[in-house]
Formats: structure tokens, sequence, C-alpha cells
């Protein structure tokens, strides 16, 4: 390989990926790389595709086709600084683990050791990441008892904590109020570009990140559409996308989807007629 190519390696590199279950076909053929401090919007509907896509990037979830490569190495290897924040499930209110203990599991299988300045050194990134998120008022408290947009800011902070080259979030947003929205997009977004992190954000809704997407991968129905968000929200190529006419409306810096509802998000009950969709 010349010098001129071996300078700068995607974060993420994804190579004639594809991945079915059993007849059906999730995505195939799909190439993609994704730079450092690059932050990428994976975008489309229920079941299309995109928590498993997060899941072949974590070695959790084998690919029937093609490979990926992510900060550098094999999914799931030793030592790769992979930050994720998972789909929201509910906790068990009866759990007992406090929020500190939780974020610094994001730190376990890291470089900080056990000894005095290991668990010291640890303990304040715990702090730091905590604080980052406005958690310190309730993270001693046992996270079963939290609410779920207290639980959700305590799992970025777990994200982040292990300090990440590659940030995963599936749906992130979900269950914070619009305060909260805006100040987990911002520390997203600050992340990425204060350390480079490579950010692959998982959303229903483009809006509440669409000031800091640079691109975005729109999976639908076994295709998908890679670019910036200009080139892939609008309707020629969400029509073509959804085999259905779809008008797409920047109003006020926000873009809206109109369509009909069955053919465009069937299997999405919580969206309207006409509604900002992701
Ligand atoms: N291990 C598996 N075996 C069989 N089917 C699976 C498996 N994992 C996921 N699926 C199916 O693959 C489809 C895609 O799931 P996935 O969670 O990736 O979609 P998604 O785009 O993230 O959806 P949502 O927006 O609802 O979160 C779903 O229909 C799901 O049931």
């Amino acid at each position: 390989m010349s010098a001129a190519l071996s300078t700068v390696r995607p974060a993420v590199r994804v190579r004639g990926a594809g991945l079915a279950f059993g007849s059906r076909t999730l995505w195939s053929g799909l190439d993609l790389d994704v730079e450092q401090g690059e932050f990428l919007a994976i975008l489309g509907p229920n079941g299309s595709g995109k928590s498993s896509l997060l899941k072949a990037l974590l070695g959790m979830q084998s690919l029937s086709a093609g490979s990926v490569e992510i900060a550098g190495g094999r999914p799931g290897g030793a030592n790769r600084k992979v930050g994720y924040i998972p789909q929201q499930r509910a906790i068990d209110d009866g759990l007992t683990l406090r929020g500190v203990d939780l974020v610094g599991l994001g730190l376990d299988g890291h470089r900080w050791g056990t000894g005095v300045f290991g668990l010291r050194d640890r303990r304040r990134r715990v702090a730091e990441a905590i604080e980052a998120v406005g958690g310190t008022a309730y993270a001693k408290q046992p996270i079963g008892r939290l609410s779920g947009g207290e639980q959700q800011r305590l799992r970025v902070a777990q994200s982040l904590v292990g300090d990440p080259s590659v940030l995963l979030c599936d749906e992130p947003l979900l269950s914070l109020d619009l305060a909260h929205q805006r100040a987990v997009s911002e520390l997203i977004d600050r992340r990425r570009r204060t350390a480079d992190t490579a950010v692959l954000f998982v959303t229903h809704e483009i809006n509440p990140v669409l000031q800091f997407v640079d691109r975005v991968l729109y999976l639908v129905n076994g295709s998908f559409r890679v670019g910036k968000p200009d080139e892939v929200m609008n309707s020629e190529t969400l029509s073509e996308l959804y085999g259905t006419r779809v008008e797409v409306l920047r109003v006020g810096g926000q873009i809206h989807i109109a369509g009909s509802q069955s053919s465009l998000c069937e299997d999405q009950p919580h969206h309207h007629e006409q509604e900002a969709v992701g």
C-alpha cells in the first residue's frame, strides 16, 4: 500500500455486507466507510435492520456476507475502543445496582488498573462522565428507582467513560425530554469534535440531530442509500427507496416527510399521516 493510502484508516469499514434471517434479507451489498470524527445517522422504518447493523459492528451478530472492521480491527476484538448505547429496555425497578456502578462498567476491560492510582483515576473518570450528562445528583441511587430519562443519561455516560474512538448509539434520545435530547445530542457531538470519535447514530427522528449529521444511511426493505442529508432526504430518493410517492419538505431547518402511512411506515404505529420522521 502506498504511503498516501495508508495514512488515514476509517473508524468503520463495511465491505459487501449482507444480513439475512431465513429468506428475509435485511440488507445486502453494503459498502460504507465512516471516518474518524464523522457523525452518521442511520435511519429507516422498524425492522429495517438498523440495530442489527450496530450489533454486527459489535460482534454480537454474524453477517451473512461481507466483512466489517471497527476501530482498526475485527468486531468484538480485545481492547477495541467502542462505546455502545443500547436501545433502551425497561430496567427492573428492583435492580439495586447504582448509577455509578453502571457507568463504571463502561471502564471494565480497558486499560485502567485496579491499584490505588487506578482506582482513583477510575473513580474520577466515572464522576466526570456522570457530571457531563448532568447525572451527579442521582448517580448513587439504585438505577431501578430512576426515571427512564435519568437511566438513559447514565447509559450515555457509560458509553463515553471508556474514551471510545467509535460510538454506536441505538436510539439514544428515547425517553428524554426536549432539553435532555438537546443536551445529550450536543454531548455526543462535542465528543466527536474534541476526541475525533466516529458516531453511528440510529434514530427514527433526524431533526433533533440534523445540525450535527454529516451523512445519512437510510435502510428500507432491503435497499439503502448513503449520502449527505440533502442527497438522501429528498422526495425523489425516498420515493425510490420506499417504492411509493413520498414528499419531503424542508421547513424551518427541519425535514418533514409526508406520505401514506400504510405504504411509508406501516410498522411504525406511532407515526402519523404527516410528521417529522427520520
Ligand atoms: N437473531 C435474529 N433472528 C431472526 N430475526 C431477527 C434476529 N435479530 C433480528 N431479527 C429481525 O430482523 C429485523 C430487523 O431487526 P432490527 O432490530 O435490526 O431492526 P431495526 O431497524 O433496528 O428496528 P426498530 O426500528 O424497530 O428498532 C426484525 O424484524 C427482527 O425481528
